[in-house]
């Protein structure tokens, strides 16, 4: 499966915590992260994670082309629910894009954990049948 990591700075630990705790079932999947949420999960765990540029700087839209795609299997993003930020759009259109393919977001640590633990246990294995017919028009 692939995963996507995203944290806004005042979820970051929260994200880090997530990681550590749940480093043996990620570390089975292909893991991809904003820049910095990324960055700061593998100074604390041993993930191996692709990391693309900084939320504000582009990499929500980054993850956002893998979500139209259709090829990412799981996000979860921790939004700061209480700090406006300033590329509010990009956050919007990655989210769309997951509802547009029924992609999983967790968007707090509640969710997420509920998740992960369903994908340890195969319910979300009909995402690999997605991408043998893989929708791109
Ligand atoms: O801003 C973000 C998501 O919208 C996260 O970006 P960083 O992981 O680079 O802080």
């Amino acid at each position: 499966m692939k995963i996507a990591l995203i944290a806004h700075d005042r979820m970051k630990e929260t994200m880090v915590q997530f990681a550590v705790s749940y480093e043996p079932l990620l570390k089975q999947h292909q893991l991809y992260a904003t820049g910095t949420t990324g960055k700061r999960i593998m100074e604390e765990t041993c993930l191996t994670i692709h990391r693309y540029l900084s939320g504000p700087l582009g990499g929500d839209q980054q993850i956002g082309a893998m979500v139209a795609q259709n090829e990412m299997d799981f996000i979860a993003f921790f939004r700061d629910p209480l700090a406006a930020q300033p590329h509010e759009p990009d956050i919007l259109a990655l989210l769309r894009l997951a509802d547009v393919h029924n992609i999983p977001v967790a968007t707090n640590l509640a969710t997420a954990e509920v998740l992960i633990r369903s994908i340890e246990q195969g319910d979300l294995a009909w995402r690999k049948m997605i991408h043998g017919h893989r929708r791109v028009d």
